[in-house]
């Protein structure tokens, strides 16, 4: 349970990462003219904007919490996955063309009808109308087999997107992720992955298909008629300042959007962790307010987008709908000259208006894009987070645990251990004693190979911990913490986990070892119960067995127990006690002593003050010495 209260209420957020705030004197008055409040609406916009500035540049700033890839990486992440696909983009595209083609046909055919209705100058009706219910089922034809193929697409795109982000958290160093805020990386992998899966399923197809239709309609205009087609181009031009500003703005303002998130996850995820405390101490009101201050400055980011999107829309709206008028007007003109006929000015009004819908989808899909480019900036900023380890192929001739000049810090700069040595020989039971923040557990994290020390080496068998590949490490030297997870699964798969293809006897042995094999039989339907959140409920002591059963079928060498029994009620103790000593018989034990007793019954005692180790021996010889263990001792025992 994380306490509350072990850091400073400003610490419980990186402040420096606050997404916009506007303060609340910035908002005009009720009676405000018109003046007045553009005026005010032109200052919060621009605070917000510098506000999503400064989130972007400090998100990218790899010591702050996870790291946000650039528009580089996120650009080179979807070349590569068109690249491996292009067939299918080519196949794609060209489904798309022929579809839009044939229905770009149809405007240019229904101005023929008219020149034939009212000039007399086109093809026969009968003739006509048969060319044009060909060419709409072709269209038909057409769309279905293009929609299919986007959709295949998108899907295999997304498929691969996936596996990416999965394979890049899977790989990240453990160290990283107990350090930097779940909050954050949990909402990369729920929103930002849902958003960046939509963006790529349907954006990226989507847009793709809305451009080439709106290229090659412009292409029919000019064909149709030069003249007539100027009006609309003139205005659309005049609504590209309008997408260049928002392309400009838009990925930073997301990223900050998408920070915000974060910080809403965070807060709620501390809150629902540390609630015993929050309860304990009164501090609900504070944690609401938290909560409370979090929505508002995510209220402000959105608003910061909606802004955007706003001032886009507004004026491609207006782009998009005075070509109509205009056209009309100029194609009157052109008329009364004899520079157009009537079916060339049907056929422009036709595409001018067939024009708008996909020149609207275009806009809306660059902005999923740009909403999901964002996420994959948030997702592939994941990825810059470099492993701590490479799996090496040699493995380890021996099983003796030598850490030599162990130094290792958790900032930059600030060393929490300085220099250790330790040799275990094989069998050997070794407990850590120390005051509280000595460097204990640090020295456990790294003698277990969790962590790479920062200098020195911490090996078995010759063999650095953290070059052994994750399933050797496993069976060398486990680290046993009060953490005992029961993942949702049956009671096999949770034992199994450990040595993939063990068999149900193994399971049987192990469960029978840790004497846990009754209970586990009589359970509603034994081995495949299904236990884990929401499924059959274990007692502590259940789930702490699994847990051990666990590592006896990892089976290592080498246990590094921390913390593991003494924050358990004793009556929960005394049932696992027995489990442990089973768990325990035949490897080498190195204790993190938090209960002297334990230190007491240990082979050696190495005593860890300021990340040193200052005295090492047996409890006798410690007792003798008369130094800083005797008086832990004394103090204990008094
Ligand atoms: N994840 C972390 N990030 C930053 N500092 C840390 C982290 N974990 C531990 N520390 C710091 O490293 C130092 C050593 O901590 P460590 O947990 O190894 O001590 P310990 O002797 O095991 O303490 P305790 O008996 O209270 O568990 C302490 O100053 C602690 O605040």
């Amino acid at each position: 349970m994380t306490d509350l209260l072990a850091t400073s209420p400003d610490t419980w957020r990186d402040r420096t990462l606050d997404p916009p705030v506007v303060p609340p004197e910035l908002a005009p008055p009720t009676d405000a003219s018109w003046g007045e409040r553009w005026h005010a609406f032109r200052q919060r916009h621009d605070l917000r904007r510098q506000r999503a500035e400064d989130v972007y540049s400090a998100s990218r700033n790899p010591d702050r919490g996870w790291p946000v890839a650039g528009n580089k990486e996120v650009l080179a992440f979807f070349k590569d996955l068109f690249r491996t696909r292009r067939r299918a983009f080519a196949a794609l595209v060209v489904l798309n063309a022929l579809a839009a083609g044939a229905g770009l046909v149809v405007p240019r055919l229904l101005g023929e009808l008219v020149n034939t209705t009212v000039e007399g100058t086109g093809r026969p009706l009968g003739q006509l109308a048969l060319v044009i219910v060909g060419v709409v089922l072709a269209q038909a034809g057409f769309t279905f087999v293009a929609q299919r193929t986007s959709t295949l697409f998108g899907q295999d795109l997304l498929s691969t997107a996936r596996e990416f982000i999965v394979r890049t958290i899977l790989r990240l160093p453990l160290g990283a992720v107990e350090s930097a805020s779940t909050g954050d990386l949990v909402t990369r992998v729920t929103r930002d992955v849902g958003t960046m899966s939509r963006s790529v399923q349907y954006g990226v197809p989507m847009a793709i298909i809305s451009l080439l239709t709106v290229v090659m309609s412009i292409g029919a205009m000019l064909l149709n008629s030069v003249v007539l087609a100027v009006p609309a181009l003139l205005t659309f031009a005049t609504s590209t300042w309008a997408v260049r500003t928002y392309l400009r703005r838009a990925p930073k303002a997301y990223i900050t959007e998408g920070s915000t998130y974060s910080r809403i996850n965070t807060t709620l995820t501390e809150t629902v962790e540390g609630a015993r405390t929050v309860e304990s101490l009164g501090l609900s009101g504070k944690r609401v307010r938290a909560g409370d201050d979090d929505i508002d400055v995510s209220a402000q980011a959105e608003r910061y987008t909606m802004s955007l999107r706003n001032i886009l829309f507004a004026a491609l709206n207006f782009a998009f709908q005075t070509p109509r008028v205009i056209t009309l007007l100029v194609g009157a003109y052109a008329y009364s000259r004899g520079w157009a006929d009537l079916g060339q000015i049907t056929a422009a009004v036709l595409y001018v208006e067939a024009l708008a819908d996909p020149l609207d989808r275009l806009i809306s899909e660059i902005d999923r894009l740009q909403v999901g480019a964002a996420s994959t900036s948030r997702l592939l900023g994941i990825a810059e987070v470099r492993p701590d380890r490479t799996a090496g192929d040699r493995l380890p001739d021996g099983i003796d645990l030598v850490g030599e000049d162990l130094r290792f810090a958790y900032r930059e700069g600030h060393d929490v251990l300085h220099g250790v040595d330790l040799r275990l020989a094989p069998g050997e039971r070794l407990a850590i004693v120390g005051p509280s923040g000595s460097g204990k557990s640090t020295l456990g994290r790294l003698l277990s190979g969790i962590n790479r020390p920062r200098t020195g080496s911490a090996s078995v068998g010759g063999v650095e911990l953290v070059d052994l590949p994750l399933e050797v490490l496993r069976t060398e030297v486990a680290l046993v913490t009060q953490e005992h997870h029961v993942f949702i699964g049956s009671v096999r798969d949770n034992i199994v986990l450990a040595r993939e293809g063990s068999t149900d006897d193994d399971v049987r042995a192990a469960l029978s070892a840790v004497g846990s094999l009754l209970w586990v039989e009589r359970l509603p339907q034994g081995l495949d119960t299904m236990i884990g959140s929401g499924r059959f409920a274990l007692t502590p002591a259940q789930a702490q067995q699994v847990a051990l059963a666990r590592l006896i079928i990892a089976d290592p060498h080498t246990l590094v127990l921390d913390e593991a029994t003494s924050l358990i009620d004793p009556r929960t103790a005394r049932t696992l006690e027995g489990s442990m000593n089973n768990l325990l018989e035949g490897r080498t034990v190195v204790a993190i002593a938090h209960r002297l007793h334990t230190a007491h019954d240990a082979d050696r005692i190495a005593v860890v003050i300021d990340g040193r180790i200052v005295e090492l021996g047996s409890h006798d010889e410690l007792i003798r010495l008369d130094g800083q263990y005797a008086a832990l001792w004394r103090a204990w025992t008094s």
